[in-house]
């Protein structure tokens, strides 16, 4: 019997620990706190590798993962983990999403109710000989409006608390095509500035990616009430830190309860720990006995049933799987992966329906594969459930988002589009508020290499590989010139380009040699007359 090498790289619950050990077949190997040099040592002789959120997977990790396998996080937010090198490396990775809920929606309730009770201040008055009664008068819960963002799995849960609290409670979550949810007893929206008129306390239950990073900002805190309470318990950084000080000193936020910091732990001087309207703790979402049990012993079992050939539980990405096509289909099912990571960071107003259109004979045999990968393509950037080739349809039907295939039989010119419609009454928030859909159009050529021939109707003809910007911006004299510039101070170097007009704008596409920060994309986004950016990470072509 093969003996399994299992990592645990994080501090792991003693319970999952035992339960690795009680296994025939597997090894325990307990090393938490290594560095990143270490890691990349140890793992090449491990099966499979556990961690929480104490440690990064970096590609510099996985650079070289000898025997390693899976990769199991206990817990969901997979944002630690570098899934694109794991991928490419055919490292299953896993998660064990729903052990956690109750315990993480749990805290963030607590969190809600300790700050309209302002139990953080008067907690510490009180140890300090104090005896605040007057300067502590809180607010009830029952009545007021909570708005939950990200209506997953712990937003669902977060919900039915409140309303058991006699609370309303309405939602944001562009991802779910549904007027109502919870027997209608929540008011579903799609676009957030909308829900801000409507709520007394805001609480994130989102990934942190390039639409929730920051989204409640500056830009949006004019559209909340005064007097505005917030909790975040899903990731730092999605609540904007330095905007959030000056809404508290303006009056424009009454109070702050934060779980989770863009910088873990943040600094010892950060304003945010002394605030005396912030209630902060260090990123405990998950931290309860019940949780950490059962996260430790499903990422341990999620390991060996992989391991063991047993099937997958909990995929986050889908581990390379592959089935016999021919060695064009093969080449479709690669450009529909590469078509839908480039147009996935554009799709800002959720998705209603997907329409997948597929233009050759010779191709049919692969179309499930062709719009499986498409859909995980567009999906995996937006949503934490584990999407993969195997559960994307089930996901796209249980969130009301309806996909359409199409297929035409002329060979002579094969081709792939793939067309994204949002919500209705959904508006962009940012550019191309007219447009209906995000459409691509890709092809494979007889060189058998994937090219892009259409992106929201520019027009180009460009092979999708490597790190890649997309900028849209307006069709004036000087653009290239002041991009060029940017990216040069920027230290970004450009390795090929494509531009192409619409209108009064123009799409320019880069490839370049290194992904570039979210700080530099952030830069370049400053600039006069650049509307929009994005980054994407392909596989060589
Ligand atoms: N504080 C802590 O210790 C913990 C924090 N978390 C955080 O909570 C988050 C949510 O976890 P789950 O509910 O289990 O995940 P989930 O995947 O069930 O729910 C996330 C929801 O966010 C929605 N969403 C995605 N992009 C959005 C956008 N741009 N705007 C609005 N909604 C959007 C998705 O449609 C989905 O319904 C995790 O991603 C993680 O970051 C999770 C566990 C513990
Ligand atoms: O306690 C931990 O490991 C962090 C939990 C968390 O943030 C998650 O599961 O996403």
């Amino acid at each position: 019997m093969s003996t399994f090498r299992i990592l645990a790289a994080d501090k792991l619950a003693q319970e999952g620990l035992d339960y690795i050990t009680k296994q025939d077949d597997c090894e325990l190997v307990n090393k938490p706190g290594l560095t990143e040099e270490e890691y990349a040592e140890l793992i090449q002789d491990c099966d499979a590798m556990i961690v929480r959120s104490g440690i990064k997977v970096t590609a510099k990790i996985l650079e070289n993962p000898g025997k390693l396998k899976v990769i199991a996080r206990a817990g969901v937010g997979v944002d630690n983990i570098d899934l694109a090198a794991a991928t490419e490396k055919g490292i299953l990775v896993v998660n064990t999403a729903a052990a956690s809920t109750i315990t993480t929606a749990e805290h963030a309730f607590a969190l809600m109710m300790s700050l309209m009770r302002n139990i953080g201040p008067a907690y510490k008055g009180m140890t300090e000989g104090k005896w605040d009664r007057n300067k502590y008068t809180g607010r009830q819960l029952m009545g007021k409006t909570l708005g939950v963002v990200g209506f997953g799995r712990i937003g669902q849960t977060m919900a039915e608390r409140a309303l058991a609290f006699g609370m309303d409670v309405v939602a944001y979550d562009p991802f779910i095509n549904a007027e109502t949810m919870m027997d209608g007893r929540v008011k579903m929206f799609n676009n957030f500035e909308d829900i801000l008129p409507l709520i007394d306390i805001i609480s994130f239950h989102v990934p942190l990616n390039d639409a929730t990073r920051g989204i409640l900002s500056a830009k949006t805190y004019p559209k909340c009430k005064d007097g505005l309470y917030v909790v975040n318990a899903a990731r730092g950084g999605v609540v904007d830190e330095a905007d959030l000080l000056e809404a508290l000193d303006s009056g424009k936020v009454a109070a702050a309860a934060m779980d989770v910091f863009t910088s873990e732990p943040p600094t010892a001087d950060d304003p945010l720990r002394n605030h005396p309207r912030v209630l902060i703790t260090p990123h405990l979402g998950a931290s309860t006995k019940e949780a950490q049990q059962a996260v430790s012993v499903d990422a341990a079992d999620n390991c060996m049933t992989y391991l063991r050939g047993e099937g997958i539980v909990g995929a986050v990405n889908a581990g390379n799987l592959k089935i016999n096509l021919s060695p064009v289909q093969e080449k479709y099912v690669d450009l529909s992966n590469r078509m839908a990571k480039l147009l996935s960071p554009m799709i800002t107003r959720g998705i209603a329906e997907v329409t997948i259109e597929l233009a050759g004979k010779s191709l049919a045999a692969g179309l499930s594969m062709i719009e499986r990968t498409a859909l995980v393509g567009l999906f995996e950037h937006h949503l934490t459930d584990p999407v993969n080739i195997i559960n994307v349809n089930q996901v796209a039907e249980a969130r009301g988002i309806k996909v359409k295939t199409v297929t035409t039989d002329d060979d002579k010119a094969t081709g792939l589009t793939i067309e994204v419609t949002g919500p209705a009454g959904a508006v962009d928030d940012e550019t191309n508020a007219d447009d209906k859909t995000r459409r691509i159009v890709g092809r494979v050529y007889d060189d058998l290499k994937p090219r892009i021939v259409e992106i929201n109707g520019y027009h180009m003809d460009m092979i999708p590989e490597g790190p890649m910007i997309l900028l849209l911006n307006e069709d004036k004299p000087g653009m290239i010139g002041l991009v060029g510039s940017t990216f040069g101070s920027e230290n970004v170097n450009i390795a090929d380009m494509t531009i192409s007009r619409r209108g009064n704008t123009a799409m320019m596409v880069f490839k370049v040699d290194s992904e570039p920060t979210t700080a530099q994309l952030e830069t370049i986004k400053t600039k006069e007359g650049i509307l929009k950016t994005a980054s994407v990470q392909l596989a060589e072509a």
